[in-house]
């Protein structure tokens, strides 16, 4: 098999395995992530739906406009996650998503996730954040112990186009010394800040179109930045870094948010992770 054929199996497989075990009958409102590997979770929802096997009331929450179209064009109904109302108000929660399926760029070996490759970040973030359980679904070439191993086209960040060559130079200066002395609500110590990530100096790149002149315009009208730091100690803390900067919207880190990952091996077999688990295979 070429090797493009296998990775397209091996999502194709986490994806149908992911569904099967997460989609049952009681899931009312499911969010849709982005990316090509959803476009195999999508498939498979197709097939229960056929076979009578979703809740007949369900309706999918879009993460962008490719997941939306996702949704329409495989029938399914769709809804605005602000109008969805929270699943358990007496608990207090805030959910109003029973479980999203969604794609990622890297996965580490406590399921923190680099996400954005597509510039989807924002809006899967803010599924994802509504959702009582979020499920990855990758291929076996996103499956790390720590991020940034494998995916070295650095942490999608989406932010506001008109300060861009400012963020840029301020995430550039998230150098542990210079960073503590110039930001002062940051009260992390340079040793700290250092140790948060692999390289001395962070690079950001603005993301550029193809087929298109000029930088990449996501479905929020922002731009990226594509941060490279080397290998992620602290995803959290990389996370809060970056994100306190202003004019930063979003962070393609999802630290300590995912459930459960699903993966497609090379050698056909598939792999569940949750947090605090070994990784299970599955034949
Ligand atoms: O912005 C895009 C999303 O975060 C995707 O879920 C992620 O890039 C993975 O995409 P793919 O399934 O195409 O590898």
């Amino acid at each position: 098999m070429s090797t493009t054929s296998l990775v397209e199996q091996s999502k194709c497989s986490a994806a149908i395995a992911a569904v099967d075990k997460n989609v049952l009958p009681s899931v009312r409102v499911l969010g849709i992530g982005s990316g090509s590997t959803v476009v195999y979770a999508v498939q498979r929802l197709v097939e229960l739906r056929d076979q009578n096997k979703l809740n007949p009331d369900l309706v999918c929450v879009a993460t962008s406009f490719q997941s939306k179209q996702l949704i329409s064009d495989a029938g399914l109904r769709g809804a605005d996650l602000d109008d969805l109302p929270a699943l358990d108000p007496e608990q207090r929660s805030f959910a109003s998503i029973d479980v999203t399926i969604d794609g990622a760029d890297e996965v580490d070996s406590e399921l923190n996730a680099i996400k954005g490759g597509g510039a989807a970040h924002l809006r899967e973030k803010l599924v994802a954040n509504a959702s009582k359980r979020l499920v990855l679904i990758a291929d076996y070439r996103k499956d790390s112990q720590t991020l940034g191993e494998k995916w070295s086209s650095g942490i999608p960040v989406e932010i506001l186009p008109l300060a861009w060559r400012t963020i840029k130079r301020q995430i550039e200066s998230l150098l542990p010394k210079s960073y503590v002395s110039s930001t002062s609500a940051v009260t992390a110590s340079a040793d700290s800040v250092a140790d948060a990530f692999e390289f001395k100096a962070p690079r950001a790149e603005l993301r550029q179109a193809v087929r298109k002149a000029g930088p990449v315009v996501t479905d929020n009208g922002n731009f990226i930045l594509d941060v490279a730091v080397g290998k992620i100690y602290d995803p959290r803390r990389v996370e809060l870094l970056i994100k306190m900067i202003p004019g930063v919207i979003e962070v393609g880190l999802f630290s300590g948010i995912a459930k459960e990952a699903w993966f497609g091996n090379e050698d056909g077999t598939i792999a569940c992770r949750t947090p605090r688990s070994e990784m299970k295979k599955h034949e």
